[in-house]
C-alpha cells in the first residue's frame, strides 16, 4: 500500500476505533491526529480549546495533516472538523485515499453521552444545535474517494468492508 488512508467523518463515528483496527489488519502504521495534537500540547482537546483557542488547534491540525497525508502506507484518523479546512481537503484528496465513515444522525445520537465530556465542539449545545452542525458538516465530507455507510456495522464488519473496498481500487 503506497498511499496512506485517511478516515474522515463526524466526531464519534469511529475514525479512531476503526483506524487502529484497520492498521492492524493491513499491518501498517496508525496515526491519530487528535492524539498527536494532544501529545504536542500535553493536554486534552477541550483544554487546548480553552487555553489556546480553536484557531490555534485548527492551525496545528492543518500543519500535521498536510504533512501526514503525504506519508506512505499509514492509516490516519483525523478529527471530525478537519475537512472544514480547504487546504486539508485538497492535500488529503491529492496524496491519500480518503474514506468517509457515513453514519445517520439516528444512529449517531445514541453515542452522544460517550462523546460530550471530551468533544469541545459539542459542549453547551442543544440536540437541535448538534443536529444542525451534523447536517452542515455532511457537505464537507462530500470530498472523498470511498464512502462507507456505517450504521449497524460493528468494528470487525466495518474493517472487513473497508479492506474489501480497498482491494477493488
Ligand atoms: N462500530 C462501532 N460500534 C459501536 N461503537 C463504536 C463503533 N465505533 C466506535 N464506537 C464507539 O464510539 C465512540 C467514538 O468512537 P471514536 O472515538 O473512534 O470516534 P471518532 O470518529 O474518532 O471521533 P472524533 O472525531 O471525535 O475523534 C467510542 O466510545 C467507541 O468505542
Ligand atoms: O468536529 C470537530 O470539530 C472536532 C472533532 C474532534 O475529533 C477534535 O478534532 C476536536 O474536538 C474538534
Ligand atoms: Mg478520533
Amino acid at each position: 500500500m503506497k498511499k496512506s488512508i485517511v478516515l474522515i467523518g463526524f466526531m464519534g463515528v469511529g475514525k479512531t476505533t476503526l483506524g487502529k483496527e484497520l492498521a492492524r489488519k493491513l499491518q501498517c502504521g496508525f496515526l491519530d491526529i487528535d492524539a498527536e495534537i494532544e501529545a504536542k500540547y500535553g493536554m486534552e482537546a477541550v483544554d487546548i480549546f480553552n487555553v489556546y483557542g480553536e484557531k490555534e488547534f485548527r492551525k496545528t491540525e492543518r500543519e500535521m495533516i498536510v504533512d501526514a497525508c503525504q506519508l506512505e502506507g499509514k492509516v490516519i484518523s483525523v478529527g471530525g472538523g478537519a475537512f472544514m479546512q480547504e487546504e486539508i481537503r485538497k492535500a488529503c484528496m491529492e496524496h491519500a485515499i480518503v474514506i468517509f465513515l457515513d453514519m445517520s444522525f439516528g444512529y449517531w445520537k445514541e453515542r452522544i453521552s460517550l462523546l460530550l465530556p471530551t468533544r469541545p465542539v459539542l459542549q453547551g449545545k442543544s440536540l437541535e444545535e448538534i443536529k444542525s452542525l451534523f447536517d452542515e458538516r455532511q457537505a464537507i465530507y462530500n470530498e472523498h474517494h470511498i464512502r462507507l455507510p456505517i450504521d449497524n456495522l460493528d468494528v470487525d464488519a466495518a474493517v472487513q468492508t473497508i479492506h474489501d473496498k480497498l482491494k477493488l481500487l
